[in-house]
Protein backbone atom coordinates (compact mmCIF):
# COMPACT_ATOMS: atom_id res chain seq x y z
CA UNK A 1 0.00 0.00 0.00
CA UNK A 2 1.46 3.33 -1.01
CA UNK A 3 1.99 5.29 2.52
CA UNK A 4 -1.56 7.73 3.05
CA UNK A 5 -1.01 10.30 5.11
CA UNK A 6 -3.22 9.74 8.71
CA UNK A 7 -5.90 11.61 6.92
CA UNK A 8 -6.93 8.95 5.18
CA UNK A 9 -9.90 10.01 3.10
CA UNK A 10 -11.29 14.08 3.84
CA UNK A 11 -14.63 15.74 2.52
CA UNK A 12 -15.06 18.99 3.72
CA UNK A 13 -18.39 21.06 3.01
CA UNK A 14 -18.86 19.48 0.05
CA UNK A 15 -21.63 21.18 -2.22
CA UNK A 16 -23.63 19.78 -5.40
CA UNK A 17 -26.32 21.53 -7.14
CA UNK A 18 -27.45 19.77 -10.46
CA UNK A 19 -30.62 20.95 -12.32
CA UNK A 20 -31.93 22.83 -9.62
CA UNK A 21 -31.55 20.03 -7.22
CA UNK A 22 -29.34 20.52 -4.19
CA UNK A 23 -27.93 16.71 -4.04
CA UNK A 24 -24.78 17.53 -1.41
CA UNK A 25 -25.36 20.38 1.07
CA UNK A 26 -22.23 20.89 2.85
CA UNK A 27 -21.37 17.14 3.32
CA UNK A 28 -18.50 16.51 6.32
CA UNK A 29 -16.60 12.77 6.13
CA UNK A 30 -13.07 11.76 7.40
CA UNK A 31 -12.43 7.99 6.71
CA UNK A 32 -9.35 6.85 8.61
CA UNK A 33 -6.75 4.63 7.21
CA UNK A 34 -8.61 0.60 7.98
CA UNK A 35 -11.72 2.08 8.68
CA UNK A 36 -14.77 1.37 6.76
CA UNK A 37 -17.62 3.97 6.17
CA UNK A 38 -20.90 2.28 4.81
CA UNK A 39 -23.36 5.45 3.00
CA UNK A 40 -26.76 4.20 2.58
CA UNK A 41 -29.88 6.31 1.43
CA UNK A 42 -33.17 6.64 -0.66
CA UNK A 43 -32.70 6.21 -4.31
CA UNK A 44 -31.82 9.21 -6.10
CA UNK A 45 -30.37 10.90 -3.01
CA UNK A 46 -27.11 11.78 -4.66
CA UNK A 47 -24.57 8.40 -3.35
CA UNK A 48 -23.34 7.66 -6.29
CA UNK A 49 -22.83 11.33 -7.16
CA UNK A 50 -20.84 11.87 -3.69
CA UNK A 51 -18.50 8.59 -4.95
CA UNK A 52 -17.93 10.63 -8.60
CA UNK A 53 -16.91 13.80 -6.69
CA UNK A 54 -14.47 11.72 -4.68
CA UNK A 55 -13.15 10.29 -8.01
CA UNK A 56 -13.22 13.92 -9.80
CA UNK A 57 -15.12 12.71 -12.65
CA UNK A 58 -17.67 14.99 -11.56
CA UNK A 59 -16.81 18.90 -9.93
CA UNK A 60 -18.50 20.17 -6.64
CA UNK A 61 -19.24 23.49 -6.64
CA UNK A 62 -18.02 24.00 -3.43
CA UNK A 63 -15.94 22.04 -0.87
CA UNK A 64 -12.30 20.29 -0.72
CA UNK A 65 -11.54 16.17 -0.86
CA UNK A 66 -8.07 15.19 0.41
CA UNK A 67 -7.03 11.28 -0.07
CA UNK A 68 -3.93 9.98 0.83
CA UNK A 69 -3.06 13.78 1.78
CA UNK A 70 -3.64 14.86 -1.75
CA UNK A 71 -6.05 17.25 -3.00
CA UNK A 72 -8.32 16.22 -5.27
CA UNK A 73 -10.23 19.17 -5.53
CA UNK A 74 -9.23 21.67 -8.25
CA UNK A 75 -6.37 19.73 -10.16
CA UNK A 76 -6.51 20.38 -13.79
CA UNK A 77 -7.05 17.46 -16.17
CA UNK A 78 -4.59 15.55 -16.52
CA UNK A 79 -3.04 15.49 -12.56
CA UNK A 80 -7.21 14.79 -11.89
CA UNK A 81 -6.60 11.71 -14.31
CA UNK A 82 -2.72 10.87 -12.53
CA UNK A 83 -4.37 11.23 -8.98
CA UNK A 84 -6.79 8.97 -9.28
CA UNK A 85 -4.62 6.11 -10.64
CA UNK A 86 -2.57 6.64 -7.80
CA UNK A 87 -4.86 7.51 -5.24
CA UNK A 88 -8.21 5.57 -5.86
CA UNK A 89 -9.67 2.14 -6.02
CA UNK A 90 -12.99 1.51 -7.44
CA UNK A 91 -15.34 -1.13 -7.67
CA UNK A 92 -18.67 -0.77 -9.16
CA UNK A 93 -21.46 -2.54 -8.92
CA UNK A 94 -21.12 -4.53 -12.13
CA UNK A 95 -17.54 -5.25 -11.91
CA UNK A 96 -17.35 -2.59 -15.33
CA UNK A 97 -14.65 -5.39 -16.46
CA UNK A 98 -13.54 -6.25 -19.85
CA UNK A 99 -15.84 -9.77 -20.20
CA UNK A 100 -13.50 -11.28 -22.96
CA UNK A 101 -10.05 -10.82 -21.23
CA UNK A 102 -8.93 -13.34 -18.55
CA UNK A 103 -9.26 -12.22 -14.70
CA UNK A 104 -5.17 -11.52 -15.00
CA UNK A 105 -5.27 -9.36 -17.99
CA UNK A 106 -8.15 -7.18 -16.80
CA UNK A 107 -6.49 -6.94 -13.31
CA UNK A 108 -3.10 -6.17 -14.54
CA UNK A 109 -4.46 -3.34 -16.80
CA UNK A 110 -4.65 -0.23 -14.86
CA UNK A 111 -0.74 -1.02 -14.46
CA UNK A 112 -0.08 -1.84 -17.70
CA UNK A 113 -1.57 1.55 -19.02
CA UNK A 114 -0.16 3.15 -16.61
CA UNK A 115 3.16 2.36 -17.93
CA UNK A 116 4.14 0.18 -15.96
CA UNK A 117 6.24 -3.18 -17.15
CA UNK A 118 4.00 -6.43 -18.15
CA UNK A 119 5.62 -9.31 -16.34
CA UNK A 120 5.33 -7.32 -13.07
CA UNK A 121 2.05 -6.53 -14.02
CA UNK A 122 0.72 -10.12 -14.25
CA UNK A 123 3.02 -11.45 -11.89
CA UNK A 124 1.39 -8.69 -9.14
CA UNK A 125 -2.51 -9.39 -11.07
CA UNK A 126 -1.66 -13.30 -10.56
CA UNK A 127 -0.60 -13.14 -6.71
CA UNK A 128 -3.44 -10.97 -5.93
CA UNK A 129 -6.02 -13.00 -7.36
CA UNK A 130 -5.04 -15.80 -5.62
CA UNK A 131 -5.14 -14.48 -2.68
CA UNK A 132 -8.80 -13.02 -3.33
CA UNK A 133 -9.65 -16.60 -4.37
CA UNK A 134 -10.22 -16.13 -8.17
CA UNK A 135 -9.27 -18.69 -10.62
CA UNK A 136 -5.75 -17.04 -12.77
CA UNK A 137 -6.35 -19.75 -15.83
CA UNK A 138 -7.45 -19.30 -19.45
CA UNK A 139 -11.15 -18.39 -19.20
CA UNK A 140 -12.71 -15.13 -20.41
CA UNK A 141 -13.81 -13.00 -17.39
CA UNK A 142 -17.36 -13.14 -18.80
CA UNK A 143 -18.02 -16.56 -17.65
CA UNK A 144 -17.01 -16.55 -14.35
CA UNK A 145 -19.55 -16.51 -11.51
CA UNK A 146 -20.84 -13.30 -10.67
CA UNK A 147 -18.77 -13.38 -7.01
CA UNK A 148 -15.44 -14.52 -9.00
CA UNK A 149 -16.23 -10.98 -10.80
CA UNK A 150 -16.76 -8.55 -8.32
CA UNK A 151 -13.29 -10.51 -6.35
CA UNK A 152 -11.96 -9.76 -9.62
CA UNK A 153 -12.80 -6.26 -9.48
CA UNK A 154 -11.50 -6.06 -5.96
CA UNK A 155 -8.41 -7.19 -7.24
CA UNK A 156 -8.11 -4.37 -10.18
CA UNK A 157 -8.95 -2.04 -7.65
CA UNK A 158 -6.35 -2.86 -5.54
CA UNK A 159 -3.35 -3.49 -7.81
CA UNK A 160 -2.53 0.21 -7.72
CA UNK A 161 -2.09 0.22 -4.15
CA UNK A 162 -4.50 2.77 -3.70
CA UNK A 163 -4.83 5.18 -1.29
CA UNK A 164 -8.40 4.56 -0.33
CA UNK A 165 -11.06 1.97 -1.73
CA UNK A 166 -14.19 3.32 -2.76
CA UNK A 167 -16.92 0.85 -3.58
CA UNK A 168 -20.51 1.73 -5.51
CA UNK A 169 -23.25 -1.11 -4.56
CA UNK A 170 -20.32 -3.87 -5.30
CA UNK A 171 -22.63 -6.93 -3.85
CA UNK A 172 -25.70 -5.46 -5.41
CA UNK A 173 -26.08 -7.89 -8.54
CA UNK A 174 -24.71 -11.04 -6.34
CA UNK A 175 -26.67 -13.71 -4.55
CA UNK A 176 -26.62 -13.72 -1.00
CA UNK A 177 -24.16 -16.25 -0.66
CA UNK A 178 -21.64 -14.35 -2.95
CA UNK A 179 -22.50 -11.38 -1.34
CA UNK A 180 -21.66 -12.47 1.66
CA UNK A 181 -18.19 -13.18 0.25
CA UNK A 182 -17.45 -10.47 -1.68
CA UNK A 183 -18.94 -7.90 1.51
CA UNK A 184 -16.32 -9.89 3.79
CA UNK A 185 -13.68 -9.56 1.42
CA UNK A 186 -13.98 -5.81 1.22
CA UNK A 187 -14.12 -5.12 4.83
CA UNK A 188 -11.23 -7.14 5.98
CA UNK A 189 -9.24 -6.33 2.85
CA UNK A 190 -9.42 -2.43 3.92
CA UNK A 191 -8.58 -3.37 7.42
CA UNK A 192 -5.68 -5.70 7.07
CA UNK A 193 -4.20 -3.30 4.73
CA UNK A 194 -4.84 -0.20 6.29
CA UNK A 195 -6.89 1.26 4.02
CA UNK A 196 -9.78 4.08 4.22
CA UNK A 197 -13.08 2.08 2.56
CA UNK A 198 -16.22 4.45 1.48
CA UNK A 199 -19.32 2.40 0.50
CA UNK A 200 -22.35 3.35 -1.08
CA UNK A 201 -25.22 0.43 -0.62
CA UNK A 202 -28.82 -0.36 -0.44
CA UNK A 203 -27.86 -3.45 1.70
CA UNK A 204 -28.64 -3.21 5.23
CA UNK A 205 -26.35 -6.59 6.06
CA UNK A 206 -23.70 -4.95 3.93
CA UNK A 207 -24.24 -1.68 5.80
CA UNK A 208 -23.99 -3.37 9.56
CA UNK A 209 -20.08 -4.33 8.52
CA UNK A 210 -18.77 -1.21 8.32
CA UNK A 211 -17.54 0.67 11.39
CA UNK A 212 -19.75 3.79 10.76
CA UNK A 213 -23.14 4.10 8.85
CA UNK A 214 -24.61 7.06 7.67
CA UNK A 215 -27.40 8.43 5.93
CA UNK A 216 -27.36 10.41 2.75
CA UNK A 217 -31.07 12.63 2.37
CA UNK A 218 -32.02 15.71 1.20
CA UNK A 219 -28.26 16.65 0.45
CA UNK A 220 -27.43 16.10 4.13
CA UNK A 221 -24.83 13.14 5.40
CA UNK A 222 -25.60 12.12 9.35
CA UNK A 223 -25.14 9.66 10.94
CA UNK A 224 -27.21 6.78 10.20
CA UNK A 225 -30.87 6.98 12.09
CA UNK A 226 -29.94 10.85 13.19
CA UNK A 227 -32.00 12.04 10.21
N1 LIG B 1 -25.75 15.37 -14.79
C1 LIG B 1 -26.96 15.21 -14.28
N2 LIG B 1 -28.03 15.82 -14.81
C2 LIG B 1 -29.26 15.67 -14.29
N3 LIG B 1 -29.53 14.90 -13.21
C3 LIG B 1 -28.50 14.28 -12.63
C4 LIG B 1 -27.18 14.38 -13.12
N4 LIG B 1 -26.37 13.64 -12.34
C5 LIG B 1 -27.17 13.08 -11.42
N5 LIG B 1 -28.44 13.46 -11.59
C6 LIG B 1 -29.60 13.05 -10.75
O1 LIG B 1 -29.18 13.18 -9.41
C7 LIG B 1 -29.83 12.19 -8.62
C8 LIG B 1 -28.80 11.46 -7.79
O2 LIG B 1 -28.19 10.43 -8.55
P1 LIG B 1 -27.25 9.35 -7.87
O3 LIG B 1 -26.95 8.35 -8.92
O4 LIG B 1 -26.12 10.02 -7.20
O5 LIG B 1 -28.21 8.74 -6.76
P2 LIG B 1 -28.03 7.45 -5.85
O6 LIG B 1 -28.36 7.88 -4.45
O7 LIG B 1 -26.70 6.84 -6.06
O8 LIG B 1 -29.18 6.53 -6.42
P3 LIG B 1 -29.32 4.92 -6.49
O9 LIG B 1 -29.39 4.46 -5.07
O10 LIG B 1 -30.62 4.72 -7.21
O11 LIG B 1 -28.13 4.42 -7.24
C9 LIG B 1 -30.62 11.33 -9.56
O12 LIG B 1 -31.97 11.74 -9.51
C10 LIG B 1 -29.98 11.62 -10.91
O13 LIG B 1 -30.90 11.44 -11.94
Amino acid sequence: MKQSDSSGLRVSGLCYRVEGRTLLDGVELSVSPGESVAVTGPSGSGKSTLLMCILGLITPQAGTITAGGREITGLGSARLAQARRETLGMVFQFGELLPELTPVENVALPVLLDGGRHQDAYRRAEELLGELGVPTGTTPTGMLSGGERQRTAVARALITEPAVLLADEPTGALDPEAKEGVAHLLFTTARDRGCPLLLVTHDPSVAGRADRRYELQGGILAEAGAL
